[in-house]
C-alpha cells in the first residue's frame, strides 16, 4: 500500500521562512542612497546617471530575457526607442501639458506592448528555434531605424527630434524619480525571479520540452513576457525623452541592442543586480572616458567583454555573489537553502474512475518519416487500471509510438483518444490536459533547479504558482510521493537536479509525471539507471497505480524480467507494426514473438519464460 510520506525530519526545512526581507533590506539601502546622492554629486554626474538609470531599467529586461529564459535578444534598444519617440513625436508636434505627457505615456505603453504582441508571435511561435527568435530580434531595431529615417521632418529622421518642451522638474527631481523607480522594478524583478512562477522561465530555459510534456504552453509564456518587459522599455524610454529633450534614431538601433547585450553579459547575466550595475558602470565610466579615449574606450569595452565571456563566462556578478558564502547565511538571502515541506494532496478518489471507459484508444495510427513507415496500423485500447507495456526489438517503433500518444503533432495518419477526447493535432500542452502524463527515455528534468522547484513546476497546471513567494509546502498526490521516498528524493528535495545521480534524475521525472495526476502514463523505460532495491520499489508503485488508483500506465522497457513482473497485457511491436497483443503468458508462450526476436542478441523468449516460470511458482 502507498504510504503518505512522512513529514517528521523536515520540520526544519518547513520553519526556513522565504521571507523577503532581503530583498526589501537592499532595496531599502538602495533607496537611501538615491535620496542622498544628489546632495553630493556634481551635476553632471548626476545627468549621467539619471541616463544610465533608464539605460539599466532596459538592462533588466534583457536579463530576464536572456539570462533567465534563454531568449538571447538584441530587439530591446526598439522597445526603449518606442517609449522615447512617443514621447519626442508628442511633445514635439502637440505640444506639451500634463495630458500631453500622459497621453505620450499611454502611446509608448500601448505601442510597445502591440509591437512585442506581433514580435512575440512571430518569434516563438510552435516550432520556431531559438535561433529564429534572435534573428527577428536583431531585424527588430534595423526595422524600426529605417523607419524613422524615412520619417521625414516628422521623426526628425538622422538628427531626430530636439528642442521640444520637456516636463520641467529639477535635477535632483528627475534623478529621484529614476533611481527611485529604478530600485523598484530591479525589486519587483527580484521577486517574481525567485518567486514558483518566476521558476518555470529558468524550467523553460533549462528544457523546454519537459515544460511541454507538463502541460505548460512556453510560448504564451514567452510572449507574455515580451510583452511585460517591452512596456518596462518602453516606460524606461519615455522617461529618457522626458529628461534628455533629445531623440534620435540611434536610441532603438541595433548597436544599442547590441550594447545591452555587453552591459548584461559583463554583469551577469541572470543575476539581475549584475545587469543593472553594469549598465550604470559602464555608461558612467564611457561618459568620461569616450570624450578623452573614443576609441581606446571602445577597444577597452570590447577586449573586457571578450576576456569575461572567455574566463567568466557567468559574468562578474556570480564571482561577487560566491563571496556570499563568507557572510552569515542570513545575510547571503540564501533563497533556495529550505526545503519545502511535502504533504498529500487530496486526489481524486480511485473508486469514482470508471474503468470500462477506455483510457487510450489508438485506430490504425501510422508514422512515416518521408518515406521510411516507423509505424503502420497500430491499433491499441487501454482501459484505467490496467498496466500495458511495450516490448519489441530495438528499432521496433515503441519510443515513436510513445511520441505520437502524447503530441498530437507526431503521427501521420489515424485517431488517438485519451479519456474519449480526439487529440487531433493538437500540441503536447493540450494534451496534458486530457490527461496524459509522458516521462521520456532518458532523464529529463530542469538541471539548475532543486528537486522541489522541479516538483512545483510540475505541479504548476494542477494548482497555479504564486507570482510573489515560494511556498514552504509542497502537496503532491500520495503516489509521488512514494517514488520519491522510495527513492530517498524526499530528503534532497534542496538539491540542484544537475547534482543528482542518473537513477535519481529517472526517479525524480517519473514523480514530476505523477505530481500531473494523469489519467494515462506513458512510461519509457522508467527504471533505467535504477538499482535492484529501487527498480522493484518502482514496480510496486507502478502495480498500485494501476491496481489501486485506477491509472492506465503504458510502458516501454527493456528489462522483460521486470515486464512479466508488473505487466497486466503485453504488445509487441515489430518493425512498426503489432504482431501480439495478450497476457503475459500468451506472448511467452508465442511462438512468432519467439521468432520475432530470434536473431536478437537480448535472449528475450528465455527471460520471459523463466520469469512466468517463477511468478508460477510464487503463486
Ligand atoms: N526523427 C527521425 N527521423 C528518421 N527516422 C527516425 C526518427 N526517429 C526514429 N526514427 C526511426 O524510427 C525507427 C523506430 O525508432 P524508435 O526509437 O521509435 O524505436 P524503439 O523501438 O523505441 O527503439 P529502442 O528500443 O532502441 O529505443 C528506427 O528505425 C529509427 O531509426
Amino acid at each position: 500500500m502507498i504510504n503518505s510520506i512522512s513529514t517528521s525530519g523536515l520540520t526544519r526545512q518547513a520553519r526556513a521562512s522565504r521571507s523577503l526581507l532581503p530583498v526589501a533590506g537592499v532595496s531599502i539601502a538602495a533607496l537611501v542612497l538615491v535620496a542622498v546622492m544628489p546632495s553630493v554629486l556634481d551635476t553632471y554626474l548626476l545627468n549621467i546617471l539619471i541616463r544610465a538609470f533608464c539605460f539599466a531599467m532596459v538592462a533588466l529586461t534583457v536579463d530576464i530575457l536572456w539570462g533567465y529564459t534563454g531568449v538571447l535578444t538584441f530587439g530591446q534598444s526598439a522597445f526603449f526607442g518606442i517609449g522615447a519617440y512617443a514621447a519626442g513625436l508628442v511633445f514635439t508636434h502637440m505640444g506639451f501639458s500634463p495630458a500631453h505627457a500622459w497621453l505620450a505615456l499611454g502611446i509608448a505603453v500601448a505601442g510597445a506592448a502591440a509591437v512585442a504582441v506581433l514580435v512575440g508571435w512571430l518569434s516563438f511561435y510552435q516550432g520556431a528555434t531559438p535561433l529564429y527568435a534572435s534573428v527577428i530580434s536583431l531585424v527588430l531595431p534595423i526595422v524600426m531605424t529605417q523607419l524613422l529615417f524615412s520619417g521625414g521632418t516628422f521623426t526628425g529622421s538622422s538628427s531626430g527630434l530636439t528642442g521640444y518642451t520637456m516636463i520641467d522638474l529639477s535635477l535632483e527631481a528627475w534623478f529621484w524619480i529614476a533611481g527611485v523607480t529604478l530600485v523598484l522594478v530591479t525589486a519587483a524583478a527580484w521577486v517574481f525571479v525567485h518567486s514558483d512562477a518566476g521558476k518555470i522561465l529558468i524550467g523553460i530555459r533549462d528544457n523546454e520540452s519537459r515544460c511541454e510534456y507538463l502541460g505548460i504552453n512556453p510560448s504564451l509564456v514567452k510572449i507574455g513576457l515580451l510583452v511585460v518587459t517591452a512596456v518596462v522599455a518602453s516606460v524606461a524610454g519615455f522617461g529618457y525623452a522626458s529628461f534628455s529633450g533629445v531623440v534620435a534614431p540611434e536610441l532603438s538601433g541595433f548597436v544599442f541592442g547590441t550594447e545591452i547585450i555587453i552591459w548584461v553579459a559583463l554583469g551577469g547575466r541572470g543575476t539581475l543586480i549584475g545587469p543593472v550595475l553594469g549598465a550604470i558602470f559602464i555608461e558612467t565610466t564611457s561618459a568620461y572616458l569616450s570624450g578623452s579615449l573614443p576609441f581606446l574606450w571602445k577597444l577597452l569595452v570590447g577586449v573586457g567583454f571578450v576576456l569575461v565571456i572567455i574566463l567568466l563566462p557567468q559574468g562578474l556578478m556570480p564571482l561577487a555573489l560566491r563571496l556570499r558564502r563568507f557572510l552569515p547565511r542570513r545575510l547571503a538571502g540564501g533563497v533556495n537553502a529550505a526545503a519545502p515541506t511535502l504533504l498529500e494532496a487530496p486526489g481524486q478518489k480511485p473508486h469514482s474512475i470508471d474503468r470500462s471507459t477506455p483510457a487510450m484508444r489508438l485506430e490504425h495510427v501510422a508514422k512515416n518519416f518521408g518515406s521510411l513507415k516507423v509505424l503502420e496500423g497500430i491499433d491499441i485500447v487501454a482501459y484505467p487500471g490496467e498496466l500495458v507495456s511495450l516490448v519489441g526489438p530495438n528499432g521496433a517503433g515503441k519510443t515513436t509510438l510513445m511520441r505520437c500518444m502524447s503530441d498530437g503533432a507526431e503521427r501521420t495518419s489515424g485517431t488517438i483518444r485519451i479519456n474519449e477526447h480526439d487529440i487531433r493535432r493538437l500540441p503536447a500542452y493540450r494534451c496534458v490536459g486530457f490527461g496524459i502524463g509522458r516521462k521520456f527515455q532518458t532523464a529529463n528534468v530542469f538541471e539548475s533547479l532543486t528537486v522541489a522547484e522541479c516538483l512545483r513546476i510540475a505541479r504548476a497546471k494542477v494548482e497555479r504558482p504564486s507570482l510573489l513567494r515560494q511556498k514552504n509546502t509542497l502537496s503532491l498526490p500520495s503516489y509521488a510521493l512514494a517514488v520519491l521516498r522510495a527513492t530517498e528524493l524526499d530528503r534532497k528535495l534542496d538539491q540542484v537536479c544537475r547534482n543528482l545521480s542518473h537513477g535519481e534524475q529517472q526517479a525524480l521525472e517519473l514523480a514530476m509525471v505523477l505530481a500531473l495526476e494523469p489519467r494515462v502514463i506513458l512510461l519509457d523505460e522508467p527504471t533505467a539507471g535504477l538499482t535492484k532495491a529501487e527498480r522493484t520499489k518502482i514496480g510496486h508503485i507502478l502495480i498500485e497505480l494501476s491496481r489501486d488508483y485506477g491509472l492506465c500506465c503504458l510502458l516501454v522497457e527493456h528489462d522483460l524480467d521486470f515486464v512479466c513482473e508488473i505487466s497486466s497485457r503485453v504488445v509487441v511491436l515489430h518493425q512498426g507494426k503489432i504482431v501480439m497483443q495478450g497476457t503475459v503468458k500468451e506472448v511467452v508462450e508465442s511462438e512468432l514473438v519467439q521468432s520475432v526476436y530470434a536473431g536478437n542478441a537480448t535472449p528475450v523468449s528465455q527471460a520471459l519464460q523463466q520469469a512466468t516460470a517463477s511468478k508460477g511458482a510464487t503463486a
